[in-house]
């Protein structure tokens, strides 16, 4: 079973995708990690001429097992890092072939990320486009910084919320919009766990209702 978690910054659906890999026992790729792993890569080349060129070559040459430093991926500064690269068409496709092979191992898997319905699955079993308010984002995303110890600028961290947002919506190779056929999930009201409950309910109806088929 391939299950596809879509949805912006901070809306909790990298939360929600390894709730799911746990409950279905799946394996789960935080997509965003990789274009994380090639933003960190060409930090502080944006002004130069090379960057898209830099980019595209760190995509192409991406060892997954970078990913098992995920801890400084984390940081506010790679998603912002990421959602540049994220523009780039041959950097996007670089990071194809590695996604797809994820979801068609045997037995499937969870990935999350902003086109995992659209682009990377279009054929999964299972999609969920997970939103929450604006506000909502910033503050989960302000406690989570806070719980590691950094001081947070909540009007600056709405802002930088927002504009890679605006950027990751605009971008012609992105397909960052919910699938025609993904489940709208609304977790600005909802806690951790009663948004998890909501998901499995989703899939499990979705995989019902196929089985009724
Ligand atoms: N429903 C929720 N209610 C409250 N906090 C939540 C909820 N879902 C996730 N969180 C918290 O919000 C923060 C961001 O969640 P998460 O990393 O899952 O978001 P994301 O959409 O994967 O983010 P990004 O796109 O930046 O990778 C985490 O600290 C997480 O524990
Ligand atoms: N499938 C994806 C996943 C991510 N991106 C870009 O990477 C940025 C960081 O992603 P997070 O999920 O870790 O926040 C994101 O803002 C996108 O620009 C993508 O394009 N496609």
């Amino acid at each position: 079973m391939i299950i596809a978690v879509d949805g912006p910054a901070a809306s909790g659906k990298g939360t929600l995708a390894s709730g799911l890999a746990r409950h279905y026992q799946l394996p789960h790729l935080d997509t965003g990690l990789l274009y994380r792993a090639v933003g960190q890569a060409v930090d502080g080349l944006e002004d130069d001429p090379e960057f898209e060129a830099a980019a595209i070559a760190a995509a192409q040459a991406l060892d997954p097992s970078q990913l098992d430093n995920a801890e400084a991926l984390t940081a506010a500064r790679a998603g912002v890092m990421a959602s540049k690269v994220a523009v780039i068409g041959p950097v996007r496709e670089a990071l194809f072939e590695f996604q797809r092979s994820f979801a068609l191992q045997d037995g499937g898997a969870v990935l999350d990320g902003r086109d995992i319905g659209t682009r990377i699955c279009p054929d999964a079993d299972v999609k969920l486009f997970i939103r929450a308010d604006s506000k909502a984002r910033m503050e989960r995303r302000a406690r989570q910084l806070e719980q590691r110890g950094q001081r947070v600028d909540r009007y600056a961290l709405y802002h930088q919320i927002e504009e890679r947002d605006a950027r990751d919506m605009a971008n012609p190779h992105g397909g960052f919009y919910k699938a025609d056929d993904a489940v709208l999930l609304d977790t600005t009201q909802l806690g951790i766990e009663a948004a998890l409950q909501a998901a499995v309910a989703i899939v499990d109806e979705a995989l019902a209702s196929r089985n009724r088929v």
